[in-house]
């Protein structure tokens, strides 16, 4: 893979360089609630612009459905990135169009653009070639070169992640390069016990990587939203909880290949619920009832791991010499359903063990929570990617950029 150094190398100024980053930050209406992502990319454009590139910066954002959707804007984070960088970042009101074309040709050298959110075209995320491709093409049209730095993203088969550095000259950024580098680490010849925390919401996406993780973890603990398609496999109802309904029979096949293989699968013991999601920009008291995971009510929705259930969890993380983590273990963003989070953090803090954390809420979650950055081994920017990187699947946005 061609680093960015080969690039600067080889010389970048006057040149157009488009950086792939991942700047899909959570967000409380306009208000940045962590910027990690922003922070993580902000070398690699800082670099290209010392060297006098013309830098364009490009991103998704959410899950918008093909279309413009200004709760998804890039905006905030543009304005962010100008701060930490310390220069005006000027910002394209569309991807590709009339305002991209205009703002990237009003870039002097060493100036920076951030072009609007890339899934607000219907071809950035298209599962037909032709389609991805007609949109990569649009892009391509913007810039001269291209660098891959977005590695939350690197998982999706998407046209700015996969088929535009088939169309420019390419190279890895500096975060890609770290990401890769230490995540290398848990896979090669990991020390063991190795145990993997899953939680979070994304369950269709990355309950399929649990099969492999049969072959590789001792452990994997599962809480958050991950946690209610298990129990309703162990046969047990979960009231209106997050539940992937079609994929209870493949997780009761991965109950089973667990005890055959002697994986310790640990679910939650207990939970809290609550007869409603809270809201979480007032963060109005929710007043959750603690339940055995085995007696969720009907009506309530389990929104956080119980108490038993964090210190069965805190024992499992102790007693393990490699953690990965990715998920939350509850609606951490509202303060009733931090604490399961909280505990794990606190857990991994504590362990002796080498400790990664991956995602972008779960990274988010352990600054927000106040828990110090150093104090865990690594934190990715990429959830569903260091968990598709740890499975040895070949990742679309890290096969594109090789040479
Ligand atoms: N029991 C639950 N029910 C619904 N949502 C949950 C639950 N537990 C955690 N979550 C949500 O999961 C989200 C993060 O999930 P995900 O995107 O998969 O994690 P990451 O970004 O770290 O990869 C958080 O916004 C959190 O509120
Ligand atoms: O937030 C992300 O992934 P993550 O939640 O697995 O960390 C990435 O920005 C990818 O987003 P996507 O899962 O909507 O493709």
């Amino acid at each position: 893979m061609k680093t960015i150094d080969q690039l600067l190398a080889a010389g970048v100024a006057g040149k157009r360089v488009f950086v792939r980053a991942d700047l899909n930050v959570p967000l409380d209406g306009t208000t940045i609630t962590d910027d990690g992502r922003i922070r993580a990319v902000a070398p690699t454009v800082a670099r290209l612009a010392a060297a006098g590139a013309r830098v364009i910066v490009a991103s998704h954002l959410g899950r918008p459905q093909g279309a413009p959707d200004p709760a998804f804007s890039l905006a905030p984070a543009a304005r962010r990135l100008g701060e930490l960088l310390g220069t005006d970042v000027a910002f394209a009101t569309d991807t590709v169009g009339d305002s991209a074309r205009a703002v990237v040709a009003s870039l002097a050298d060493g100036q920076v653009a951030v072009v609007e959110n890339l899934r607000f075209n219907p071809g950035e995320t298209s599962k037909d070639d032709a389609e991805r491709g007609a949109f990569a093409d649009r892009l391509a049209s913007l810039a001269d070169l291209y660098v891959g730095d977005g590695f939350g993203a690197v998982h999706r088969k998407h046209a700015s992640v996969y088929d535009l550095p088939a169309r420019l000259p390419h190279a890895a950024g500096e975060l890609i390069a770290t990401e890769v580098g230490v995540l290398k680490q848990l896979t090669d010849d990991v020390r063991r016990p190795y145990t993997v925390v899953l939680g979070g919401a994304k369950v269709s996406d990355k309950l399929g990587v649990i099969d492999h993780l049969l072959e590789k973890a001792d452990r994997i603990l599962i809480g958050g939203g991950m946690a209610y398609t298990f129990l309703k496999a162990q046969g047990h109802e979960v009231g209106i909880s997050l539940l992937q309904e079609e994929q209870v029979p493949t997780v009761q096949g991965y109950l089973e290949r667990a005890r055959e293989r002697g994986v310790e699968l640990v679910l939650p013991v207990d939970v809290l619920v609550s007869p409603a999601f809270p809201d979480l920009r007032t963060k109005a008291p929710a007043h959750p009832t603690t339940v055995s995971a085995d007696a969720i009510p009907a009506d309530q929705e389990g929104l956080d791991i119980g108490p038993e259930s964090r210190k069965l969890f805190a024992s499992k993380i102790a007693d393990s010499a490699t953690v990965f983590w990715n998920g939350p273990m509850g609606v951490f963003e509202h303060p009733d359903f931090a604490e399961g989070t909280k505990a794990v953090a606190q857990a991994l803090v504590d362990s002796p063990a080498f400790t990664v954390v991956g995602g972008g809420d779960s990274a988010a979650a352990v600054r927000i929570l106040g828990f110090d950055e150093n104090a865990f081994g690594h934190i990715s920017t990429g959830g569903g990617a260091s968990l598709e990187y740890l499975e040895g699947k070949t990742l679309p946005g890290l096969a594109a950029l090789e040479d």
